[in-house]
């Protein structure tokens, strides 16, 4: 990565033109530095006369959250890049078009879809999406049947296995995740008003062991090519539309992380919506439309992984008597597990999010907070023993009392 160096917006507007079939020759380019992630940088180029666009998004030697610091490996660019390829492959309408990839500046260039809005925009503005909960199971059953034991040659996934080590991305979430938010930690940020609840949960001995288990499955369980960071800013939406980015934290991981992960997404929205509508009827319509998402896009997951599984499994052991539906009870017990490990880690860990943080008043802010804590420790503890996608659903209406 010799010639690596941060690009300019110039440079950036250079690099956009000569993508072919893009910008008509000696275009009027302008670009912004647009990124609100966490890690990198990305550029928006446009020409304003046609309202043509491209993005190039470049990986920096450092997370951008943390500083200059603390040097992270341009690798991630890599993994990126070739995990949206699989993705594209294998989901090409839920997926951005990738124009071009750059090892040497750890750069992908790819389709603008500025005409879409981030789902977690969306959800705080009590949009509803009728095609999300098909097209985000049909994306979770195929990239994760596909690229599993279940359909691939056993030899070929060992070599997916090693080609998607990610370990420091991986890291992030085995200590920011998994491990702080259950113990006392410089990693964590959190408001004084619910020290209580945190503390309750540094004390929770029964807690952390669930935690500790689930950890150890993503430490362990390399089951299929996960996305790593399915949140709620990762998905772009439109009525008609759905399209995932950002799988810098792929790596083969237990399916559920990523089923889990998109669910506590939906649930921190729910936990926040006192804060997001005066209006107790509309809130109360609002969270009934989560959660009835949160069954869709479990049901339609089931249904398309299970015909996957019937259609298209090529390991021989998949026909066992009995096999299909022990896999999917765990998977729907390692799913519930993961989306309350990762809806505690948004309320008092190191990065957290707008459905909450952003509510203003300080009354409601709390309470948004202790509600999703509850749920989150709820899933933590009952994981191992759920069978029903319903128990997510009145744990998460116990805890607002009434919706
Ligand atoms: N293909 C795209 N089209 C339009 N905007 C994009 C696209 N990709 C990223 N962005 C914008 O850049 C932001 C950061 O991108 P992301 O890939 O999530 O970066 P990071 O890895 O730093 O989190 C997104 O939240 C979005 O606003
Ligand atoms: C130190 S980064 C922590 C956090 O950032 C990632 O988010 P994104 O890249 O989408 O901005 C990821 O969610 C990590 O948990």
């Amino acid at each position: 990565m010799t010639d690596y160096h941060e690009l300019t917006q110039a440079e950036a507007v250079e690099y956009a033109r000569g993508i072919e079939n893009i910008f008509p020759d000696g275009a009027q380019l302008e670009s912004r530095e647009i990124s609100d992630g966490n890690l990198n940088h990305v550029f928006h180029i446009t020409e304003p006369a046609s309202g043509r666009g491209l993005i190039l998004k470049q990986v920096l030697p450092y997370a951008k959250v943390v500083g200059e610091s603390v040097p992270m490996s341009l690798d991630r660019a890599r993994i990126e890049n070739e995990a949206l390829r699989i993705q594209g492959e294998l989901c090409p309408d839920l997926s951005p078009k990738v124009y071009a990839y750059e090892p040497d500046l750890a750069l992908m260039v790819m389709e603008d879809l500025s005409d879409h809005i981030i789902m977690r925009q969306g959800l705080m503005e009590r949009g509803h999406y009728p095609l999300f909960a098909v097209n985000i199971g049909s994306f979770l059953a195929r990239t994760l049947f596909f690229t599993s034991d279940l359909a691939m040659d056993l030899l070929e996934k060992k070599q997916w296995v090693k080609a998607f080590i990610n370990p420091e991305l991986c890291n992030i979430t085995e200590d920011l995740i998994l491990d702080a938010p259950y113990k006392k930690s410089r990693m964590n940020v959190f408001e004084p008003h619910i020290r209580d609840a945190v503390e309750h949960i540094w004390a929770d001995t029964g807690l952390h062991l669930e935690v500790a288990l689930l950890r150890e499955a993503f430490l362990t369980k390399a089951q299929a090519l996960l996305h790593g960071d399915l949140h709620s800013d990762n998905i772009f939406i439109k009525l008609d539309s759905m399209k995932v980015i950002d799988p810098e934290f792929a790596y083969y991981g237990p399916m559920g992380f990523d089923i889990g992960t998109i669910i506590a997404n939906l649930l921190l929205n729910y936990s926040g919506q006192e804060g997001w509508s005066t209006d107790a009827q509309e809130r109360t319509d609002y969270r009934l439309y989560l959660l009835d998402t949160v069954r869709d896009l479990w049901t339609q997951f089931e249904l398309q992984f299970r015909k996957l599984w019937n259609e298209h499994a090529a390991d021989r052991m998949a026909k066992t008597r009995g096999y299909q539906d022990l896999y999917v009870a765990r998977l729907l017990q390692d799913t519930i597990g993961f989306a309350g490990t990762i809806i505690v880690c948004r309320i008092h860990g190191f990065i957290h999010v707008a459905d909450i943080d952003q509510i203003e008043n300080a009354a409601t802010r709390e309470r948004a907070q202790r509600i999703a804590l509850e749920i989150g420790a709820a899933l933590i503890k009952r994981n191992r023993s759920a069978c029903s996608i319903e128990e997510v659903l009145d744990i998460a209406l116990k805890a607002v009392g009434s919706p």
